[in-house]
């Protein structure tokens, strides 16, 4: 059995397309065009790559794009004065702040400070919290892009067994409220979990966020599983996900490659969130099949 190939690039580019159409309806009732800021901290290479590619998918899509690149020796204090002014800009629909901070910047005090109604990467704990209540607020940009390429393979997902390897706040943790939410039966499990295998064997959707290379095992996983790989790690120059893509394809029904997968969704979705931004802020109503109910998700 070979597995078939979710082509997460095709569908990010459809989903970026789908945003772009919304743009000049926006524009033509708000009188602007939707608006996200980009704040880089230092000159790590793979940041600088994504925040470029963030710049040019913003502006492709007909949105303004804000970027600021400050030093690597940039203070907090002059770190939250920035997220305070963007707070205040009204041309600024959504706030992004490129992690990760050099290290002697908290991070947290730096998300905690970004206004939830311009945080498009839902990181603040408001956002956060919404997400466990079933609350309107913003998803984080990866879990929402992998619950995407889901429902766009399997439908409807409930009573499906899901299994979310790794805890992190960025992606673990909304990824399993938002299965929960679609009405996955959902288990989480990290570096602590005894007998991982067992866990993924027993699930019809399997999403690895672990970051370790080639980690998820193709005799781990059930015949037929759908398999969503968010690890991005870099081996001998080659990137690689969290999943042994060469076994998995033998066992599962559709796997995410790396690259080429999970990744583009991330830009995708951000620039879907801050379209969302721009609409609630400007009191405007979003038509179109963007929110995708994924932002008001039934409470059961
Ligand atoms: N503030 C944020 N910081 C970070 C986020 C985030 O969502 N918000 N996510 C990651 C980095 N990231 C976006 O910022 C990101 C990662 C990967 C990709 C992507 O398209 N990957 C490609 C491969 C690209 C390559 O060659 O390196 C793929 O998987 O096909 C886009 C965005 C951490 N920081
Ligand atoms: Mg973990």
């Amino acid at each position: 059995m070979t597995a078939e190939l979710i082509d997460g690039k095709a569908f990010a580019a459809g989903l970026r397309a789908r945003v772009a159409a919304q743009v000049p309806t926006f524009q033509a009732a708000a009188s602007r065009a939707p608006g996200l800021a980009v704040v880089l901290v230092g000159e790590d290479p793979a940041s600088a790559v994504y925040v470029r590619s963030k710049g040019k998918q913003t502006r492709e899509a007909g949105m303004e794009s804000f970027e600021h690149r400050l030093p690597a020796d940039t203070g907090q204090d002059d770190l939250l004065a920035l997220v305070e002014q963007l707070n205040a800009d009204p041309a600024v629909d959504g706030i992004l702040v490129q992690l990760p901070l050099p290290r002697h910047i908290d991070e947290q005090e730096v998300l905690l400070r970004i206004s939830p109604d311009k945080d498009v990467d839902g990181f603040h704990p408001v956002n956060a919290g919404r997400l466990a209540t079933g609350m309107e607020g913003f998803v984080p940009c990866t879990p929402l892009g992998c619950l995407m390429l889901l429902q766009d393979r399997l439908g409807d997902l409930s009573g499906l067994d899901a299994v979310v390897i790794g805890r992190s706040n960025i992606v673990g943790k909304p990824m399993a409220a938002l299965l929960t939410q679609a009405s996955c039966t959902v288990t989480v499990a990290h570096s602590r979990t005894r007998d991982l295998a067992s866990h993924v064997a027993r699930a019809d959707i399997v999403v690895a966020a672990v970051g370790r290379a080639n980690f998820v095992q193709g005799d781990w996983i059930k015949p037929g599983a759908t398999v969503i790989d968010v690890g991005i790690n870099r081996v001998e120059g080659k990137l690689v996900g969290d999943v042994d893509f060469a076994s998995a394809m033998r066992v599962a029904g559709a796997v995410t490659p790396v690259p080429g997968g999970v990744g583009p969704m991330t830009i995708a979705c951000l620039l879907r969130n801050t379209l969302v931004a721009a609409h609630r802020n400007a009191g405007v109503p979003l038509a179109g099949d963007v929110l995708a109910g994924i932002d008001r998700p039934e409470r059961t």
